[in-house]
């Protein structure tokens, strides 16, 4: 059986939802701060905090959980600089607090949630997992906390660990019936779509002068169901006794002028566009090589088009009232 936290949330729902078809049993474990009761459609959900030992204990016992996929966490870089404590404590007390409780109950396989955020302003591109490490915002040092808290957890107690470093998860379950649902939304593709519904007035494109072809920062877009298929991979590498970490893109780069075309012709309506600043803390350019967890664990991604991604997004958009 294996637990998931923050299976109530936007990735963990729709992993959920590929762990079930492959047959394994999920338990979805979520104190719902940002999750959502309707988007655990294929388990059974325990409200509760991964900060709450007991509880965690008291889960892992009931339920005969031999296996986590850690989702939980908070995951806003701005929220993450205005309120460090907040991301520190949720984040890496969290953390600590899950794995005392997996290894005391003898628990030694997680596959973690990290991001491209660890590497910062990268020195190289496309980025791979060997890059320098050098996270220019608190919620990326968080994450990389973690990963260095799993390298020492192996090798003291044998915890084994997948880490995958996401870069930006975007679209949605082909169903239309789960999607992504932040409050506060912050990110590109959902407001844009949320512009070319007419919920918001205009998309912010936050800066035309990096240093990029149309002067508008570069992304690599990766859909959240191939992100799904990588988590059950990294599940099953697992039983091979070995720890790992990788980088989970598309490797091709979308601006986000790029994104904002896309979303147009997808959705065939006109998009008000307003230049604004740049927002602190982005980097130019993200682009993940994801060469090594092809390579290793046979990894292959199936929506690598970005029309074909923002389609399912704008399903899910369109969709989202009546699946709520
Ligand atoms: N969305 C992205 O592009 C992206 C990119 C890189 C990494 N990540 C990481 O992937 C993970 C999932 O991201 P998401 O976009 O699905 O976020 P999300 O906010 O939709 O999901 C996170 C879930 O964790 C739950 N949660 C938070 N704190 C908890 C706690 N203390 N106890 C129990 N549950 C708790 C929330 O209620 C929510 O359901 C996060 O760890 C995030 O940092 C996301
Ligand atoms: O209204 C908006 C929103 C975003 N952007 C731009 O669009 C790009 C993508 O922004 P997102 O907020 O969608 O995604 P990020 O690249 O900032 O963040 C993602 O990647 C990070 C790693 O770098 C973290 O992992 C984070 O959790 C994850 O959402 C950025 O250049 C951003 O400046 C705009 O121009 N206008």
């Amino acid at each position: 059986m294996i637990l998931v936290t923050g299976g109530a949330g936007y990735i963990g729902s729709h992993t959920v939802r590929r762990l079930r078809k492959k047959g394994y049993d999920v338990v979805v474990y979520d104190n719902l701060s940002k999750g959502h009761r309707w988007a655990v459609k294929d388990a059974e959900l325990v409200v509760g905090d991964i900060l709450d030992y007991a509880r965690v204990c008291e889960v892992i016992k009931k339920y005969g959980i031999d296996s986590v996929i850690h989702f939980a966490a908070h995951s806003l870089v701005g929220e993450s600089m205005q309120d460090p404590q907040m991301y520190y404590v949720n984040n890496v007390s969290g953390t600590i607090s899950l794995l005392r409780a997996m290894i005391n109950c003898g628990i030694k396989k997680i596959v973690f949630s990290s991001t491209a955020a660890v590497y910062g302003e990268p020195e190289e591109v496309p980025i791979k997992e060997d890059s320098r490490l050098n996270p220019t915002n608190v919620y990326g040092r968080t994450k990389l906390m973690i990963e260095n808290i799993l390298r020492d957890y192996d090798m003291a107690y044998g915890l084994k660990y997948v880490a995958l470093r996401y870069f930006n998860a975007a679209g949605a379950d082909d169903k239309g019936d789960i999607g992504e649902d932040h409050t506060p939304e912050t990110h590109l593709i959902p407001l844009v779509l949320k512009a070319a519904k007419g919920e918001r007035e205009d998309i912010k494109i936050f800066g035309t002068d990096y240093n990029t072809p149309d002067g508008t920062c570069i992304r690599d877009y990766i859909h959240v169901n191939d992100l799904a298929d990588a988590h059950v991979l990294a599940l099953e590498s697992l039983r091979e006794g070995r720890s790992n970490v990788y980088n989970l893109g598309n490797g091709s780069g979308f601006s986000v002028k790029q994104v904002i075309e896309v979303a147009e012709k997808v959705t065939g309506k006109s998009i008000k566009k307003v230049e604004s600043d740049r927002r602190p803390g982005d980097p130019a350019v993200l682009i993940a090589s994801s060469e090594k967890i092809r390579r290793e664990l046979g990894w292959k991604p199936v929506y690598t088009d970005l029309e074909k991604i923002i389609q399912t997004a704008w399903n899910w958009e369109l969709n989202k009232g009546v699946n709520m």
